[in-house]
């Protein structure tokens, strides 16, 4: 079952056409990494599946049901996490999800148990600190609490990491990873390290649309570069390789930086096998022979161009 279907969304502010035909589909119980760079459009995308802003056209639905601009009866199955999330600063986190349980109409019996349950979750049972006090990540942490108090199937977080230093955010990693068998969740971030570690799928957002979609495995795959890479710490035996007659066509495609050299191939499994047949016989012993795996961050920017 898919939790959230995008399909052909369209947004202009003035002359600007933010959203040009987005689709996205996000399938239930993942991690969904929302990547673009700033100003790709991101936060108008989940304002737009909240409710919150009116898109031009197109259609967003949640668990099937179609939301409407204003109506947010969807929100019954989304937890929303901003990138600056506000609180009372007088509040200790207990009292302000009290506050937030109440708001919802939750008996309080209900609301104990809850509150007990996601300051447990969050790391931030037994903190009697008054929300004023706390740090960028306490605060993210708290909203996620927040944002998970109605059980919500989807959790939608707007750069939840990005402000946080590497112990905060990998706090807040650890806490998505944990609510990923309830809740789906979707995250937006330009922290490509931080999508490696939990995403299973990803969409990349440029000029409007989706330039790049699915797992991680799929698009590495997807635009595998089948590269080669060899490189030689003695130069003399960089130099006999590159000069051996047996390797001349493969070195057609290739580069040169230092020690390292790397060839560039359409069949990366017979270039494979000719290279370590050719160092069988030529008795040349490269310190190193691996095929390039390209990396997100690579992948990341050639889509954006
Ligand atoms: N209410 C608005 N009125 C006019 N322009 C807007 C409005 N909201 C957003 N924009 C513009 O739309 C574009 C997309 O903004 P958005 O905040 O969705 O991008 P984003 O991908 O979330 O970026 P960031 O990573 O910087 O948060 C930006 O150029 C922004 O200036």
């Amino acid at each position: 079952m898919n939790i959230l279907e995008i399909e052909g969304l369209r947004k202009k502010f003035g002359a600007h056409q933010v959203l040009d035909g987005l689709n996205i589909v996000v399938p239930e119980h993942s991690v969904f990494g929302f990547l673009g760079k700033n100003g790709a459009g991101k936060t108008t995308t989940m304002k737009i599946v909240l409710g919150l802003l009116k898109a031009d056209a197109g259609e967003v639905r949640v668990l099937g049901e179609k939301v409407e601009y204003g109506q947010t009866s969807t929100n019954r199955f989304v937890g929303y996490l901003p990138d600056v999330p506000e609180f009372y600063s007088y509040m200790t986190p207990k009292e302000y999800l009290r506050l937030c349980g109440r708001i919802t109409g939750m008996t309080d019996k209900q609301i104990m148990r809850k509150s007990e349950e996601l300051l447990e979750l969050t790391g931030l049972k037994g903190v009697k600190k008054r929300i004023g006090g706390f740090s960028r990540g306490m605060k993210q942490r708290l909203g996620i609490a927040q944002a998970l108090f109605n059980e919500p199937k989807l959790l939608i977080c707007d750069e939840p990491t990005s402000a946080l230093d590497p112990v905060g955010r990998r706090e807040v990693l650890d806490i998505m990873e944990q609510v990923r068998e309830k809740t789906t969740v979707i995250f937006s971030t330009h922290v490509l390290s931080d999508v490696e570690r939990i995403c299973d799928r990803v969409a990349v957002l440029n000029d409007g649309k989706t330039v790049m979609e699915g797992t991680l495995g799929e698009i590495k795959e997807r635009h595998r570069k089948n590269s080669l890479l060899i490189e030689f710490t003695r130069k003399e035996s960089m130099d006999r390789f590159m000069e051996e007659p047996l390797f001349r066509q493969l070195l057609k495609q290739s580069k040169r930086e230092g020690s390292q050299i790397i060839i560039h191939t359409k069949d990366i499994e017979q270039a494979e096998a000719e290279i370590i047949r050719g160092l069988n016989e030529t008795r040349l012993m490269p310190s190193r022979l691996e095929i390039l795996e390209p990396s997100l961050e690579g992948l990341f920017m050639e889509a954006i161009q």
